[in-house]
C-alpha cells in the first residue's frame, strides 16, 4: 500500500483504539469472578478479540493466532480452571518461549505437556490439582508469564506467592495487573521480589478500559514529522495505568509537549533536543516507533534496554535494521540489547517497508510517509492491536492507495 501526506500539516482529534493489555487482563478477570464485572470500550484490537472468543469458546483446541498476552494469559487461566486444552498459534507463536511459565505451573501442580519443540506452543494441558502455593520465576524474558500467574492467583486454592528472580522487566504491566485486580477488590503484598495473593474472590464492579498509549506513540511521531500539528488524542489519562505513557517523558527530547485535557491529551511541537537517549526495559512497544523517528529525524540516538525485542511478533531489532539500512541509514546494534541510531537522515520517497507480521512495524514507519511516499507492505497487520490505525490516518490527511 502506497502511502504520503500531501501538506504535512496534520490537524485532528484521534479517536483512539483501546488497550489490549488493559482488556485482556480485564477479560479474564471477568471470566474469574463470581459476582457481575462490567467492563467498557473493550478493544477491537484483534488480540483482545480473540481473548473474547477463546473465553466463550467449548473447543479443546484454542488457537490464540499472533497474541502473546492470549497465549500466555489463557495457558494460567485454563491451568487454573482445570480446562483441558491445546494452546497453539501463528508458526511465529510456536517460536515465542513459554517454557519459564509452563515450569511455573508444573511446580505448583499442573500437568502440560508439549506437543511439538519443548519450551515452546503447541502444548496441551491436562489436570490440575495445586500441589504448592509457591513459585519462583525469572523475571527477564517477559512480564506477561508473571501476569499470567498474579490474574489467576487469587481463585487457586492455596492462593500463590511470587518469588522473582533477577532483573524484572516490563515492571508497569506487572502493576498493571496487580492495579485491576485491585480495582475488583483483591488485596495482595509485594515486598522486596515477593508478590503475595491470599485466596480470594474478584469482586463485582464497573471498568472503563483506556485509550491504548502505545497506539498514542505513532501520533506523537507524526507530530514531531509534521510541519504543523495540531493534534488531540482522546482518552487518554494523566495517571493512566499504562507504563507506555512513558512516551509523554521520551517525546520531550524529540520536540513534542503534551497537555492535559479532560478528554485526552493535546499534542504542540517544541525545540527538539541535540541527541536522544532513553532505556525501554519498561515500555519495549515504543522502541519501534522511537528507532524509526530519530532516524527519519537525522538525529544521534542511542536506545538501550531492548533485549525482549527479538522474541516479540518479529526480531524487532533485525527488522529495524533491515528497513533504516533501505533507507541509507546504517544503524549500530550492540549485542541483544542496544542499538544506535547515527547522525545523518534517510531517504524516504519511493522506498518501501517490509512488515515482517509485525503490526508494529507498519505503524512505527507510516508516520514517515509525511516526508515522502512510502510503501508499506502486509497493511492488514495493523489489525492485531489497532484495526483503525489507516482510517485515523487518512481522516488526518494521509492518502493510501
Ligand atoms: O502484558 C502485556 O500486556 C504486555 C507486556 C509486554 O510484553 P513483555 O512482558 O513480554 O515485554 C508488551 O511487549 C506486550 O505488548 C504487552
Ligand atoms: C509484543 C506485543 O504483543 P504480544 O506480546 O502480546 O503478542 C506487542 O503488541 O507489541
Amino acid at each position: 500500500m502506497k502511502i504520503y501526506h500531501p501538506s504535512k500539516s496534520v490537524k485532528i482529534d484521534v479517536p483512539l483504539v483501546s488497550s489490549k493489555s488493559e482488556s485482556n487482563r480485564a477479560l479474564i478477570i471477568q471470566a474469574s469472578a463470581t459476582e457481575e464485572i462490567e467492563l467498557s470500550n473493550i478493544s477491537m484490537a484483534r488480540d483482545t478479540q480473540t481473548m473474547m472468543r477463546l473465553l466463550d469458546s467449548s473447543e479443546e483446541t484454542l488457537d490464540v493466532l499472533d497474541a502473546g498476552t492470549t497465549m500466555r494469559f489463557l495457558t494460567a487461566y485454563a491451568t487454573a480452571n482445570n480446562r483441558k486444552s491445546i494452546m497453539t498459534g501463528t508458526p511465529r507463536m510456536q517460536d515465542r518461549p513459554i517454557g519459564i511459565l509452563v515450569d511455573a505451573l508444573r511446580s505448583i501442580g499442573a500437568n502440560i505437556e508439549y506437543l511439538k519443540k519443548d519450551g515452546y506452543p503447541p502444548h496441551q494441558i491436562n489436570n490440575f490439582e495445586q500441589t504448592s502455593d509457591t513459585v519462583n520465576i525469572r523475571g527477564d524474558v517477559s512480564s506477561q508469564y508473571i501476569s499470567a500467574l498474579l490474574l489467576v492467583a487469587p481463585t487457586l486454592p492455596k492462593g500463590l506467592k511470587v518469588i522473582l528472580e533477577g532483573e524484572v522487566n516490563s515492571k508497569p504491566y506487572i502493576l498493571m495487573t496487580l492495579s485491576l485486580m485491585e480495582s475488583f477488590g483483591i488485596k495482595y503484598t509485594w515486598v522486596e521480589n515477593e508478590i503475595i495473593v491470599a485466596p480470594q474472590e474478584y469482586k463485582s464492579g464497573a471498568y472503563t478500559i483506556e485509550s491504548d498509549w502505545s497506539g498514542a506513540s505513532y501520533w506523537y511521531s507524526i507530530a514531531a514529522l509534521a510541519d504543523v500539528a495540531e493534534i488531540k488524542i482522546l482518552n487518554l489519562r494523566e495517571n493512566s495505568l499504562q507504563g507506555d505513557k512513558a512516551i509523554v517523558e521520551m517525546m520531550k527530547q524529540l520536540g513534542v509537549e503534551s497537555t492535559f485535557e479532560a478528554d485526552g491529551v493535546r499534542l504542540t511541537k517544541t525545540a527538539r533536543a541535540d541527541k536522544f537517549f532513553f532505556d525501554f526495559t519498561h515500555c519495549p512497544d515504543l522502541a519501534q516507533t522511537i528507532v524509526a523517528l530519530v532516524a527519519a529525524l537525522g538525529m544521534e540516538g542511542r536506545m538501550i534496554g531492548l533485549q525482549s525485542l527479538r522474541i516479540k511478533e518479529t526480531d524487532r531489532i533485525a527488522a529495524l535494521q533491515n528497513e533504516i539500512k533501505k533507507l541509507g541509514l546504517e544503524i549500530e546494534v550492540v549485542g541483544d540489547e542496544e542499538i544506535i541510531v547515527p547522525k545523518g537522515g534517510i531517504t524516504i520517497e519511493g522506498q518501501s517497508i517490509n512488515t515482517y507480521e509485525d503490526h508494529r512495524m507498519a505503524m512505527a514507519f507510516a508516520p514517515l510517509s509525511i516526508l515522502g511516499q512510502l510503501e508499506i507492505d502486509e497493511p492488514e497487520v495493523v489489525e492485531k492491536s489497532y484495526p483503525s490505525y489507516w482510517k485515523d490516518l487518512e481522516a488526518a490527511g494521509f492518502v493510501t492507495e
